[in-house]
């Protein structure tokens, strides 16, 4: 008997996981917006989010929460960082007791500091939690071209069983038992892609770029591993592999944020022209929080938020960077 899954949020990456699922499982997407809804109902497509691709034909969509969660054998959280707490507290009383909930969110929620993994444990106390995660632009994978991708889970039995409804011809999905470890790699990620975004917009150069990236990594994997994520994990996709494909690609939305920035454009600006999220522009309060809480530094972290926040230009934030002694690569992080 094909599991039953229920998708929260119709946005670019809730739609296509959805596709995917639909494959394997029966699938039923709920979006706030009705003509969403319609649109995936009637056209298998979603145009807001994903124009010209075409959804997988098994796909069903819903606009009632309960319809798509009352039955569900799994659920899965599309929802950016910011609004996911208010949507699951809606979904809760609908939700089957101890069914296991998957979150594909890159963020981290200001003002609890919490990834959303504890967001949902805080909600739904008993229920296995995971993360789908790794390096997964949407768009490319609508194209066609191959993705892999880890789905994190503490019970890897529960994990294993999970691979199976993700994974899907093109779409690789691993598994991993670091569930901290992956969600903080995906939301740490998106603030060093606003970085490269940054110097590629000034025209930094393509050294400047892999040098970002790079101390990214490190200074990433300090405060994940600090926060009790394993070393291994930030080296692997959830880690490395997002880095890299979210600080190069032009398709990451929080790449583009540090583009127009380098280009010299307003943060209010460039997120009003934008009808998607960047997780990155908000992870980045919360991890200069985090950072103090675990005393760790957190060099390029500390001056996107500068520019982000205080008004300090792109080439503030590299004069920045560029001041600081240079350490030993050979030193732990
Ligand atoms: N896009 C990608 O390539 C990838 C994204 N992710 C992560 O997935 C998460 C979701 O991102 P993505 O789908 O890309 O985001 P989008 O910006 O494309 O879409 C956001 C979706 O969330 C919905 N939404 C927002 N707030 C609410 C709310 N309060 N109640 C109900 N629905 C709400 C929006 O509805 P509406 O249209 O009505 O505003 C929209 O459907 C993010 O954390 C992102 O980092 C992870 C991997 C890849
Ligand atoms: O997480 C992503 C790719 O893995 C998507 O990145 P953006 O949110 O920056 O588009």
């Amino acid at each position: 008997m094909p599991l039953n899954v229920g998708l929260l949020g119709g946005g670019s990456w809730g739609t296509t996981v959805a596709s995917l699922t639909a494959r394997n499982a029966n699938t039923t997407i709920w979006a706030r917006n009705e003509n969403t809804v319609n649109e995936i109902n009637e056209h298998r497509t979603n145009s807001k989010y994903l124009p010209g691709a075409l959804l997988n034909k098994n796909l069903k969509a819903s606009a009632s929460i309960e319809e798509t969660v009352k039955n569900s054998d799994v659920l899965v959280m599309g929802i950016p960082s910011q609004n996911f707490r208010t949507v699951l507290e809606t979904a809760k009383a609908h939700i089957r007791p101890w069914i296991p909930i998957v979150s594909l969110s890159k963020g981290l929620e200001m003002g609890t500091k919490k990834r959303m993994t504890e967001v949902i444990e805080e909600i739904l106390p008993g229920h296995p939690t995971g993360v789908l995660t790794g390096p997964n632009l949407a768009k490319e994978i609508h194209n066609g071209q191959a993705a892999a991708a880890v789905i994190a889970m503490v019970d890897e039995v529960i994990g294993k069983k999970l691979q199976g409804v993700f994974n899907s011809g093109l779409f690789r999905v691993y598994t991993n038992n670091d569930v901290i470890g992956c969600e903080l790699g995906g939301a740490l990620k998106n603030i060093m892609a606003i970085a490269t975004g940054m110097g590629d917009g000034a025209n930094a150069g393509d050294n400047t770029r892999a040098a970002l990236i790079t101390r990214g990594l490190s200074e990433l994997t300090r405060l994940g591993t600090a926060m009790g994520g394993r070393r291994r994990t930030f080296a692997g996709l959830a880690g490395m592999g997002d880095l890299v494909a979210t600080c190069s690609s032009t398709k990451s939305r929080n790449r583009h944020v540090g583009f127009q920035l380098g280009k010299g454009k307003k943060l209010d600006e460039i997120i009003e022209e934008m009808s998607e999220v960047a997780e990155g522009v908000k992870t980045a309060k919360v991890v200069m929080e985090l950072a103090q809480d675990y005393n760790v530094h957190m060099p390029i972290s500390e001056e996107v938020y500068k520019v982000l926040y205080e008004d300090n230009t792109v080439h503030d934030a590299f004069r920045g960077l560029l001041k600081l002694e240079s350490g030993s690569e050979s030193e732990p992080g």
